[in-house]
């Protein structure tokens, strides 16, 4: 957050998305909740996968990259001491940190109508348990709030301090409808705050420079590349069963070399080419 304000965040739903977002120069990356139900598992977004399936996702990317990353750990898969668990699971796994909302455990997407809330006490105590589990200082604890929708302002702001109060080093403001909600908010909260500036939502796709004039620290894109793939991916498949062939869309296609270079194939090849001189040296008798 030093580095660029608001710090952009991307969402990268697997190990190679997330090379790619590093490439594209991004400082920090996300795995979404919605990103591992729907990409991993072809699920909806609602609250079915867990945590193995979560941190799972978390491994392979933070194997891939060396961006920290912000992951969306839901409503805490469970009371206290899973709660407490997620966060050891989630350190070992490789995360910069983890945001918690504070939804009933049965949550929806934040964009979505009819999200139920705990009573802020609960949610306290929530992060207060992911506080206490902590196991490396520098491991970034936020809190989600989804309050906007159904307590207006007010109830978001008080929720926010609670949670700071319990123990919470940012905060994310799900679903704002407008700069000035953010601008109300960020004056508020003096913890640094999320915007999450997912597509097809409530929220609208409001620029970098405009979060930053609210006072957003961070603006998050958690779905926007897994959009582009799907329906990159959908024409690709649809295209090569109407026409019998894929000869007009590889002008739109990452080519064979620029994989290569995301990867660092070549670095891996000369060590493998090495090898093999080696072993086919004569032995020494
Ligand atoms: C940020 C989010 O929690 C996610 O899982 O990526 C989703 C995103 C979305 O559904 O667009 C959310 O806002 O609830
Ligand atoms: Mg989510």
């Amino acid at each position: 957050m030093r580095a660029e304000r608001p710090l952009q965040i991307a969402g990268a739903v697997n190990a190679y998305a997330a090379m790619l977002a590093q490439a594209a120069g991004f400082r920090a990356l996300y795995v979404s909740g919605a990103g591992v139900a729907n990409a991993s598992f072809g699920l909806p977004d609602l609250a079915i996968t867990t945590l193995n399936d979560v941190t799972e996702d978390v491994r392979r990317i933070a194997g891939a990259v060396d961006l920290p990353l912000l992951v969306d750990a839901d409503t805490g898969f469970g009371s206290a001491f899973n709660i407490a668990r997620t966060v050891r699971e989630m350190i070992r796994a490789g995360a910069a940190g983890i945001h918690i909302e504070d939804q009933v455990a049965v949550k929806r997407c934040g964009h979505r109508p009819n999200k139920a809330l705990v009573p802020p006490r609960e949610m306290a105590d929530r992060i207060a348990s992911a506080a206490d589990a902590r196991t490396d200082a520098d491991f970034v604890l936020m809190a989600r709030t989804d309050a906007l929708a159904s307590e207006g302002m007010e109830g978001a702001v008080a929720r926010a301090l609670a949670y700071v109060e319990a123990g919470a080093d940012m905060v994310f403001l799900e679903a704002a409808t407008s700069l000035a909600d953010y601008r109300t908010f960020t004056a508020e909260v003096k913890v640094p705050v999320l915007a999450n500036v997912t597509e097809f939502g409530r929220t609208p796709l409001f620029a970098a420079e405009e979060l930053a004039g609210a006072g957003v620290a961070m603006a998050l894109y958690p779905l926007s590349a897994f959009r582009a793939m799907s329906a990159a991916a959908l024409e690709t498949y649809r295209t090569i069963r109407a026409r019998g062939t894929q000869a007009e869309l590889t002008g739109r296609m990452q080519t064979r070399e620029e994989l290569y270079r995301v990867l660092g194939y070549y670095d891996y090849e000369r060590k493998l080419d090495a090898l093999f001189a080696r072993n086919d040296e004569p032995e020494e008798g």
